[in-house]
């Protein structure tokens, strides 16, 4: 069968994410120096206020779909207060792992989100 437009768009994106890295990323983006969760003017900090003013002023229901997680969840967290359940998505299957580690707390989580 041909493949749509559709499916070869989502098929190159899913060819440029090979060699994705979890950890790498993880550890780049919200650990020190560049990110820093302790810190009120870091990026990271900003977000987490703008999500939670999002969540908390506009937005709520039965259920949160976030598309294209990643290796992360600090996305939902606010998000997890006003929605009662919340399915994170990744088609990396290195991210949705990294998030189950986390989930079942096996000690293989690359970071630690609580
Ligand atoms: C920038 S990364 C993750 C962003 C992460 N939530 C963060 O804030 O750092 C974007 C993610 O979207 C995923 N992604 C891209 N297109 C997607 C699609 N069509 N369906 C599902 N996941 C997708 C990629 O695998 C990648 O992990």
């Amino acid at each position: 069968m041909e493949e749509t437009g559709t499916e070869s768009e989502v098929a190159d994106m899913a060819a440029c994410y090979q060699g994705f890295d979890p950890a790498a990323y993880l550890q780049y983006n919200y650990m020190p120096p560049r990110a820093n969760f302790e810190r009120k003017d870091s990026t990271v900090s900003w977000k987490l206020g703008r999500l939670h003013r999002a969540f908390t002023e506009d937005v709520g229901g039965e259920l949160l779909v976030d598309v294209g997680s990643g290796p992360t969840l600090y996305q939902v967290l606010s998000g997890c207060e006003v929605f009662n359940k919340v399915i994170l998505t990744d088609f990396l299957e290195v991210n949705r792992q990294e998030l189950k580690h986390w989930l079942q707390d096996d000690g293989e989580c690359n970071m630690d989100w609580t």
